[in-house]
């Protein structure tokens, strides 16, 4: 199957993490970069996670929850989304199942079938987020492509990106022309490249004033 990269604004939701295993660490600490509150529940909790708990609610106070026992339909009822993480499959699917009966989006780690979404492999830096997905085929494959692609990407991409992000507003209201504007970005976008994301304030006007000037000598 092909999937749709939706990206979707899931900061403070509430996630319910059943398992607490390697692969429910794992799914945790995606999750964490994207701000959500986690409620985990398992009879036995890794101690990875007891020390997450720890280090993340020292700066965030309740984003994580563990319940040290084994599930309960009911602990569907307060989440907004759910992961199946356990290593027992007939619980998994009945997850699975109850989740989809109950319209909340599921996760399961072991059979895609039963999951509603997927998790693709990710790179992260800042608010930039590409996701890579061979479609559930070969995960390793997903991991292979992702390591490939971040050879590929600079290191201060994630700031570049905020900084061109802060200044958009202030290019639109000096470049008025869409195609002029489009320019403005490719040559700031060349020449943070050019001086390795070392890019100033100053620079950016310079680049803007030449194409307002510009518009002046057209009109004149
Ligand atoms: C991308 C990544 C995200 C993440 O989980 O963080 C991810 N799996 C990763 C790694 C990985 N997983 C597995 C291996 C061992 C090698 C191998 O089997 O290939 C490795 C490689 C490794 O560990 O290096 C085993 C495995 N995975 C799934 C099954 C069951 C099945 O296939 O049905 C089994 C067999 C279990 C078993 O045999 O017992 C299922 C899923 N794994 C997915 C995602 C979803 C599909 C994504 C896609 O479209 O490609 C999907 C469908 C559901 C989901 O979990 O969301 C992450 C790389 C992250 C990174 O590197 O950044
Ligand atoms: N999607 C992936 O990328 C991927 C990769 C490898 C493995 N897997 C699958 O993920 C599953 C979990 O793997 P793992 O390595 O994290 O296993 P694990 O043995 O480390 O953890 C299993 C967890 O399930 C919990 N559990 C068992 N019964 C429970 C219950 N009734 N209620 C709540 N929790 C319960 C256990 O307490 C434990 O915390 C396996 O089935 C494996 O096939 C998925």
């Amino acid at each position: 199957m092909t999937y749709f990269p939706f990206y979707v604004d899931i900061s403070n939701q509430n996630c319910l993490v059943v398992g607490g295993g390697k692969i429910a660490y794992r799914k945790i600490k995606i999750l964490l970069e994207f701000n959500v509150r986690i409620k985990i529940i398992a009879p036995g909790i890794s101690r990875q996670i007891y020390d997450l708990e720890s280090e993340i609610n020292k700066k965030h106070l309740k984003k994580i929850i563990i319940i040290d026992r084994e599930f309960e339909d009911g602990d569907i009822d307060d989440t907004d989304f759910v992961i199946a993480a356990t290593d027992n499959e007939h619980l998994n699917s009945h997850i699975s199942r109850l989740c989809k009966r109950n319209n909340k989006m599921v996760n399961v780690v072991d059979v895609k079938e039963e999951c509603s979404f997927i998790f693709p492999a990710i790179i992260k830096m800042k608010e930039m987020v590409v996701g890579i997905s061979t479609g559930g085929n070969s995960p390793a494959m997903a991991a292979q492509i992702k390591k490939e692609i971040q050879k590929n990407i600079p290191d201060y991409y994630g700031e570049l990106i905020e900084f061109l992000g802060e200044n958009r507003d202030y290019i639109k209201s000096e470049v008025s022309d869409s195609g002029d504007r489009k320019k403005v970005y490719d040559e700031l976008i060349e020449l943070a490249n050019l001086h390795k994301g070392n890019i100033t304030g100053q620079d950016l006007v310079d680049i803007v004033n030449k194409y307002k000037m510009k518009l002046n000598s057209d009109v004149l």
